[in-house]
């Protein structure tokens, strides 16, 4: 399941993520590549510093209270956000995000990965987002504020940006539930009984979809 979720960031969120993205220095993206996708990424990230820091914080902490991305995505544990640059000529090549990140102690798998579009979809031109799927390519290019989550599993690359700068913040959780197939059921029983809720209240159908909802977390999660 792919899933667009518009708004995010707050205007001043996404003001103060811009005004430390400035801040900051910027250093070569291949640092935080696998092996393989180092080949083809080709692009700038926001060097780990304070500043990086503050901005991930204002990114997570706005997908964390975001009712969607908590419903579609479980997060168990969320990494820290990276803050990439794509200038003219920059490109990221088709690829699969690692499966294993961070040391020892630390480390978590990604299920869902994710991107926050930081930059007016009208400042530049490419860039899109593409991901195969097997009903062929689909592109997003989502307005400064908007995110993007997708299931780890898939092969996508970032198209050639051939005129101005496009700036995200992507980053990867581990999901309480691993398949993605799982999780969108879940996401599909939760949002009939909230739909539900609001037209009838708490009957005796909502009853069993909350049942139903709460007994397949209990089979399915991973704590
Ligand atoms: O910039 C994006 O939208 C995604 C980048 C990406 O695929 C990655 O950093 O692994
Ligand atoms: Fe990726």
């Amino acid at each position: 399941m792919i899933l667009c979720i518009a708004n995010v960031l707050s205007p001043e969120q996404l003001g103060e993520v811009r005004r430390l993205l400035g801040e900051g220095t910027h250093v070569d993206g291949k640092q935080t590549a696998g092996w393989h996708a180092r080949l083809v990424k080709h692009n700038t990230q926001l060097a780990a510093t304070d500043t990086a820091t503050k901005a991930s914080d204002i990114v997570r902490k706005a997908l964390m209270g975001n009712e969607v991305f908590r419903a579609a995505v479980q997060p168990r544990q969320l990494r820290a956000m990276l803050f990439s640059r794509y200038e003219p000529g920059m490109e990221y090549g088709a690829h699969v995000d690692d499966a294993l990140m961070g040391r020892d102690g630390e480390r978590m798998r990604s299920d869902v990965s994710m991107t926050v579009f930081l930059a007016d979809a009208d400042s530049y031109e490419g860039g899109e987002l593409v991901m195969e799927t097997t009903g062929g390519e689909q592109s997003y290019k989502l307005d400064a504020g908007a995110a993007i989550i997708y299931p780890s599993n898939t092969l996508h690359r970032v198209a050639p940006v051939t005129g101005g700068v496009r700036e995200v913040a992507v980053s990867w959780a581990q999901s309480l539930i691993r398949a993605p197939e799982q999780r969108e059921i879940l996401l599909d029983l939760d949002t009939a009984r909230r739909s539900l809720f609001q037209r009838e209240g708490k009957s005796r159908e909502f009853d069993l979809l909350s049942k139903s909802h709460a007994n397949l977390l209990r089979m399915w999660a991973e704590t």
